[in-house]
């Protein structure tokens, strides 16, 4: 399978927020990521249901939502009605995580686990069959243009073999400061899916951008 580019529109311009979505439309990206945050789960505010509304009226690609709220469950309907094809929840916020993944995939979207820096891959070894995503918090989730924590390979090396230990599909998706500087590290180790927005939307030509970081992914 080929590795997948995701460009996170946390970074875009929110003033060009149309245009932003056409680039990635027309780019060599294969995902568009969408960062829901309730400032109580991180100590940030991004955006919500209206916006994605706004975005899904001109997005093409994949819509990978990413919820870092607490309490997701009572809204996974309402993601899938504003065209969520992804929803990832954290477990750090999921009493019941189970439930909640199969909630999401009763919706008909798949469903992604992330995991904070901090929270060993161990945590996924009874959920690890049912699920479709995991992501990987390479950053402390809030904010975009922070560093890569370089712990991150290691987990990437430990949750590969734990997928293919049990026979799992679930993908490994890398998110915070992916760079064409890592991005072919993180693949070598094990990674499918790359996460990007600060390199992207600060780069001079964010198409090419794209398009450089699938060439490094897939080499
Ligand atoms: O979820 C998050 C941040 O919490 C990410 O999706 C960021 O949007 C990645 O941004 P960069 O580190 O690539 O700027």
């Amino acid at each position: 399978m080929s590795k997948l580019i995701a460009p996170s529109v946390l970074a875009a311009d929110f003033a060009n927020l149309q245009r932003d979505i056409e680039m990635i439309n027309n780019s060599d990206a294969d995902w568009i990521h969408i960062d829901v945050m309730d400032g109580v789960f991180v100590p940030n505010i991004s955006f919500g249901i209206p916006v994605i509304k706004a975005i899904q009226k001109h997005a093409k690609k994949t819509m990978d939502v990413h919820l870092m709220i607490v309490n997701p469950d009572q809204y996974i309907s309402t993601f899938k009605n504003i065209g969520a094809n992804n929803l990832t929840v954290h477990f750090e916020a999921c009493t019941h995580l189970h439930r909640t993944i199969q909630a999401i995939q009763k919706e008909g979207m798949k469903a992604g686990v992330a995991l904070n820096p901090h929270t060993p891959i161990s945590v996924l070894e009874d959920v690890i069959m049912d699920i479709d995503l995991i992501c990987l918090m390479s950053v402390n989730p809030g904010f975009g243009g922070q560093n890569f924590i370089e712990n991150t390979y290691k987990k990437i090396i430990q949750l590969k073999h734990m997928i293919e230990q049990s026979g799992s599909s679930a993908l490994i998706e890398i998110d915070g400061g992916v760079t064409d500087q890592n991005a072919h590290k993180l693949i070598s180790a094990g990674a499918d899916i790359l996460v990007a927005g600060s390199f992207v939307f600060k780069s001079q030509n964010p198409s090419e951008t794209i398009q450089n970081l699938r060439l490094l992914a897939n080499s």
